[in-house]
């Protein structure tokens, strides 16, 4: 699935529009109905006591959050899973919605499931009345069939809502196109049966465009509206609020009418569903300008916006659903969009890599490579152990561990899957003159990682100088091999084979010459310039690591767990990183693949535990 910027999405629009011809009205309409189909799903959860979507924001998990399905329905309800809904019957564990039935039905009955949809498929005929009561029962029930054979009329399911009655929204519109998305799902849901009320956030002779032809329907169609200001707004009376007040046009902190609806919705304690974004976020960035909606549901337009994927954007956006509305899905990589989120079809496809993990019958520990690894010191032994173990996890054949010599005998017998390889170190550090006993060790290995407990030590920089331009594999620099590259002026060492940096934001800080806060502002950007100025694969390390290659391409993993915040994590990354690419991956699918299984093995790994809190690194180890 692709990520843009908010001016990608701008030239994607106008491609649309002007090179194939689809009028901007009807990409608007797309919109409107997505966000109406939305809404009207999360009336439903709300009807089947799914509290996962109530107001303020976020999943009902402590983090974990979820990113609507597709068509194909692989998200129900909570579980992560971002997606392009078609037309529909997307996202968001739309559990209730068989689109498209064959002389289906719609008619909700109210109940969330998929139960009453089946009735009446032998040539039924429902139509809701207006408090969602269907002929259904007639059909079921053996009644008479009321159509002509050959001939169907297929209710919208999608935008039927049983209990429709008891809910009344209000449409908080902007200006711009956000706002005339807003005032499309306004009709759309009127026609569910749902009471709709306009908030205008500026005079409604203001708009323009295809927004302007949206209000005009909305008024003809007798569709109340305020304008904020002018009349008065209540927005705790309602049961719900449509945020169109400002997308991917937005520029800096909500100003005047605007920050004063986006306040007053958040305290509201209504459910929020945004238009796109949550007004008041930097599509781009993510970050969150103040105020800034807190949205339950967040229906994104065609294309994921980075800022939805970059916290804290993404922890105010809700759960996450990408419709499509209408500009084909091809079109975001034929004008250069480089930006994907790290889905499994995204692994097998775009990076080729085999996600099954399969092994040859005929495999033996030789034909799954080997690892060098060069991390741990007297303090710091466990890094080192737990890379080293992790990487055999990860599925390579053999893996050599370097360590200073006096370190051997407490960690013999640790893992008995695991070469030693002790160099002569001082005191149990390491120090300059070991790099020659490294290198030695690295001729016949398959990939090389340096850094986990490593210390920092007299002549450190030239130590890693030499094993950067010396070694004949991939590299892998984690952790103290971080903060020795930091301290570096390493644009000039030369390299023959691709190095991949692992950083958490403290370590990207120190690589960057940024602050943390800096880093955190725009992942996503700053990997992508980082990895193409340096000529690394950079694995921004986080809540949705960011996987940047120095071709220009990024990855966004959104698997892993919040109980994964705890000592060693990391190092256990390095190894499965290695791990891989000792059985042949090159660097930019180990690194991708290997921060995808780690999250997900993290997830396992919580899900096991009481309290995830308890969540210890050796604990994702096991779950790979
Ligand atoms: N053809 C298109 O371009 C489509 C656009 N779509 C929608 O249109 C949105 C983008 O529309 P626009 O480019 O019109 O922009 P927006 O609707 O996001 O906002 C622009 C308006 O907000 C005002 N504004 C900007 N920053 C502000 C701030 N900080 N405080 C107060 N007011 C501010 C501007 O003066 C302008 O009137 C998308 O997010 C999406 O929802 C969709 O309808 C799909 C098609
Ligand atoms: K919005």
């Amino acid at each position: 699935m692709d990520v843009v910027t908010a001016e990608e999405m701008r030239a994607l629009d106008r491609e649309t529009i002007e090179r194939l011809g689809i009028p901007a009205i009807a990409l608007m309409e797309n919109a409107g109905r997505a966000i109406a189909e939305e809404v009207i799903a999360l009336c439903r959860r709300r009807g089947a006591g799914d509290a996962g979507y109530g107001a303020g924001g976020g999943s009902a998990d402590g983090g974990t959050r979820s990113y609507g399905a597709g068509a194909a329905g692989s998200a129900d309800g909570g579980t992560r899973s971002y997606g392009v809904g078609a037309a529909g019957g997307a996202g968001g564990g739309l559990r209730s919605y068989k689109a498209g039935a064959a002389g289906g039905v719609a008619g909700g009955s109210g109940d969330g499931g998929t139960s009453s949809y089946g009735a009446g498929v032998a040539g039924g005929l429902e139509s809701a009345d207006a408090e969602g009561r269907g002929l259904g029962a007639w059909a079921a029930g053996g009644g008479p069939a009321i159509q002509p054979r050959g001939f169907s009329v297929s209710a919208d399911s999608a935008l039927t809502l049983a209990a429709a009655g008891a809910e009344h929204w209000l449409v908080l519109a902007g200006k711009g196109n956000n706002g005339g998305d807003g005032l499309a799902a306004a009709r759309h849901l009127r026609e569910a049966g749902i009471a709709v009320t306009l908030v205008y956030a500026a005079a409604p002779e203001s708009l323009a465009g295809e927004a302007a032809l949206q209000r005009d329907a909305a008024a003809a169609m007798g569709i109340p509206a305020v304008v904020y200001g002018r009349d008065a707004v209540d927005l705790a009376a309602c049961s719900g609020i449509i945020d169109a007040l400002l997308g991917t046009g937005s520029a800096g902190a909500p100003r005047g009418a605007y920050a004063e609806l986006i306040a007053a919705a958040n305290a509201s304690g209504n459910p929020i569903v945004s238009a796109d974004i949550p007004s008041g976020l930097d599509a781009d960035t993510g970050e969150t300008h103040e105020p800034c909606i807190h949205a339950a549901v967040t229906v994104c337009l065609a294309f994921l916006k980075r800022g939805l994927l970059q916290y804290p954007g993404a922890g105010a956006a809700g759960h996450v659903v990408v419709r499509s509305i209408g500009i084909p899905a091809a079109l975001a990589r034929e004008s250069g969009v480089r930006v994907s989120l790290l889905t499994p079809e995204v692994l097998r496809t775009r990076l080729q890599v085999d996600v099954s993990r399969r092994r040859s019958p005929e495999g033996h520990k030789g034909t799954y490579g080997h690892v060098l690894l060069a991390a741990g010191s007297l303090r710091m032994s466990g890094a080192g152990l737990l890379s080293a173990r992790a990487a055999l996890r990860a599925g390579c054949g053999l893996v050599t561990w370097a360590l200073p010599d006096k370190l051997l005998p407490y960690v013999i017998g640790c893992a008995p899957e695991l070469m030693l390889a002790p160099v002569a170190g001082s005191d149990g550090e390491w120090h300059a003159g070991t790099a020659a006993e490294v290198l030695r060790l690295s001729g016949s290995r398959d990939c090389v990682a340096i850094g986990p407990g490593l210390g920092r030590f007299e002549g450190d920089t030239e130590w890693l100088r030499r094993l950067w331009e010396e070694t004949d594999s991939p590299l892998v620099i984690d952790a103290d091999a971080l903060n020795i590259l930091a301290d570096a002026d390493y644009s000039a060492w030369s390299r023959r084979h691709p190095v991949i940096l692992t950083p958490h934001p403290g370590e990207m800080a120190r690589l960057a010459g940024i602050s943390t806060a800096g880093v955190q502002r725009d992942r996503i950007g700053l990997a992508l310039s980082y990895a193409a100025a340096h000529g690394v694969i950079l694995v921004l390390k986080g809540a949705h690591t960011v996987i940047a290659t120095p071709e220009g391409q990024a990855y966004v993993n959104i698997t892993g767990h919040p109980g994964m915040g705890t000592g060693g994590a990391g190092d256990v990354l390095t190894g499965i990183i290695s791990g891989l690419l000792a059985q042949g991956l090159d660097a930019a699918q180990a690194a991708a693949f290997g921060v995808y299984l780690h999250g997900l093995a993290g997830e396992h790994a919580a899900r096991k535990r009481d309290n995830p809190a308890a969540l210890i690194a050796g604990d994702i180890i096991e779950a790979l």
